[in-house]
């Protein structure tokens, strides 16, 4: 069966896009066959895979939400691009802003994005959504479609408010939409491992959130050899194979595919227990 991931947090710049092209790769590298879906209108995940000019693409999940919109008919492969290291992308760009605002106005505009993954999702084991940085329709339409969410928190900022807002939307979601939405973790992104602060994040986090969310074991350590990444459009795994960075998204990857995640809302689960 195949399972969506969405890449979630309305703060940018947090390390979704980078998690997940590691992580996909990291998959396909397992034998999982593997869509990304950029789902995010400045198109880096499209960039970072290699495709650098993402506002050119004749045709980008935009043009795939649309033609799910009006039920245009088309192909399941169709604007389906290929990376060399073994995971499928379909791209996204500018014009995702268009229909963000164009979902507005339609009927079932929470899951268009989920009818267009159902028609899709048959030849993947995992399809990874990256998210806008924000919690707009296109971010509800994606956690509308996903089993679970990651949700990636750069470890210099303490989440708390965003973090409040996020489970807020997702929580939404579940009650509205989709009630089988679980979250899978909180990853700690760019940890600077020389510093007590990140400790203390990761303390904090774990504090504050360890009895409703899982918080990865894993955690991302800062390294410009990440960030070098996206420019050379490739995965850590090829650009840096034997650093640190590497060796954290492949234990991740373990991680997600282990996952015994948090699978419904606390609440319930405290019925359960006392069940
Ligand atoms: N572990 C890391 N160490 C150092 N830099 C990193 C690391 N992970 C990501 N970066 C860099 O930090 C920046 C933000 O990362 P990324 O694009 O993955 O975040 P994002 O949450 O997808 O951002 P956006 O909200 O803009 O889509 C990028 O320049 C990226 O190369």
């Amino acid at each position: 069966m195949t399972k969506v991931i969405a890449l979630a947090n309305q703060k940018g710049g947090v390390g979704k896009t980078t998690t997940a092209v590691n992580l996909g790769i990291g998959l396909a590298a397992e034998g999982k066959k593997i869509l990304l879906l950029d789902a995010d209108a400045q198109g880096n995940l499209t960039d970072s895979l290699g495709f650098h000019e993402p506002d050119s693409l004749s045709v980008s999940l935009a043009t795939m939400l649309l033609k799910s919109m009006t039920e245009e008919p088309f192909g399941p492969k169709e604007g389906i691009l290929h990376h060399h290291e073994d995971v499928d992308l379909m791209p996204g760009n500018i014009e995702l802003s268009a229909v963000e605002v164009a979902l507005v106005n339609t009927m079932s505009r929470e899951t268009i994005m989920r009818s267009y993954i159902d028609f899709v999702k048959a030849d993947y084991d995992y399809i990874l959504i990256d998210c806008m940085p924000s919690l707009g329709m296109m971010t509800i339409n994606a956690l509308a479609a996903a089993d679970s969410v990651i949700i990636p928190v750069q470890a210099h900022y303490l989440p708390a408010k965003g973090m409040t807002q996020l489970l807020q939307t997702v929580a939404r979601v579940r009650r509205q939409i989709n009630p089988k939405l679980a979250i899978d973790g909180v990853l700690l992104t760019m940890v600077d491992n020389r510093t007590n602060f990140a400790k203390d994040i990761s303390f904090v986090l774990r504090r504050d959130y360890g009895d409703k969310l899982r918080v990865f074991n894993t955690e991302i350590p800062l390294s410009i050899r990440a960030a070098e990444t996206s420019a050379k459009g490739k995965s850590i795994y090829a650009h840096d194979p034997n650093g640190q960075v590497a060796k954290a998204y492949a234990s991740l990857t373990k991680e997600v595919q282990d996952n015994g995640s948090e699978r419904r809302p606390t609440r319930q689960h405290k019925a359960d227990q006392t069940r």
